[in-house]
């Protein structure tokens, strides 16, 4: 459970407002967030795993307080970055994942049996001892997600994760997130994806203007895009 309770983001230089007051609680098992360029779906992200604190307001995930127990917020949940080489930090796939279960603080041969079980289980065990900048794309965001669901946290964000991707690879990192038993909360520009999730928020300029069914959140995202004053369209929870 991830709950906003009145939660704000000013820029550093406290002249922009990135996201305004926030109230609201994602329970569902896949949501995903959609909106335009600049509208601030990867701040909102950011904050359910305390890589940005709000401004005012609280960020609660599992009834922890991102601000007061960051760590422990952090440990439950995963971050996937657009571009997974912003997260592959070692020369290898095998290492990162070994670095990955680090923090679970397994003595060094057991991270070597589980990391190897990780890569297998992702499809990955022949690409583990290449160089990362030897892999495609594609490999790359696999392994991205392998590297960050190896310590099985109980949720995972996902910022854009098929944005860099092929048809097939697009395929194989929706299945693979569909295939999750972990919460999960993205991004994407790609309204097919985002209406694979069983809620959808839409944001514009920094606000929550949509929350509802993912089709009726597509018509609003549309509504806006297409019309410079559109409003929101159907059934779905209209937010202040
Ligand atoms: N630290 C910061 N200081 C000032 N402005 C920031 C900061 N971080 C983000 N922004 C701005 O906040 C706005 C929202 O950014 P964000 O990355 O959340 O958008 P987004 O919806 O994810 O966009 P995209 O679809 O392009 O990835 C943008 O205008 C961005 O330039």
């Amino acid at each position: 459970m991830i709950e906003f309770i009145g939660a704000a983001v000013q820029s550093d230089d406290d002249r922009r407002t990135l996201l305004h007051p926030l109230t609201l609680s994602l329970a569902e098992r896949r949501v995903s967030v959609i909106g335009a360029n600049g509208s601030g779906k990867s701040t909102l992200l950011r904050l359910v795993n305390g890589l940005r604190l709000p401004s005012q307001g609280r960020v609660e995930v599992l009834g922890q307080d991102t601000r007061k127990a960051g760590g422990a917020v952090r440990r439950s949940v995963g971050f996937v970055f657009t571009d997974p080489l912003s997260q592959l930090v070692m020369p290898t796939g095998r290492e990162d994942v070994e670095l990955s279960l680090r923090t679970r603080k397994l003595p060094a041969a057991e991270r070597r049996l589980r990391a190897g079980e990780v890569l297998r289980r992702f499809g990955l065990e022949h690409l583990a001892d290449r160089s990362i900048y030897d892999l495609s794309g594609g490999e790359r965001q696999i392994l991205a997600l392998a590297v960050v669901l190896a310590v099985e946290p109980r949720i995972l964000l996902a910022d854009e994760p098929t944005t860099l991707l092929d048809l097939r690879n697009d395929t194989v990192v929706r299945a693979l997130l569909a295939g999750l038993r972990q919460q999960v909360v993205f991004t994407t520009h790609n309204l097919d994806f985002a209406r694979e999730a069983e809620r959808t928020l839409v944001i514009d300029g920094g606000r929550v203007v949509f929350d509802g069914t993912p089709d009726d959140a597509v018509a609003c995202y549309r509504a806006l895009s297409t019309q410079p004053d559109g409003g929101p369209a159907g059934d779905g929870h209209l937010l202040p």
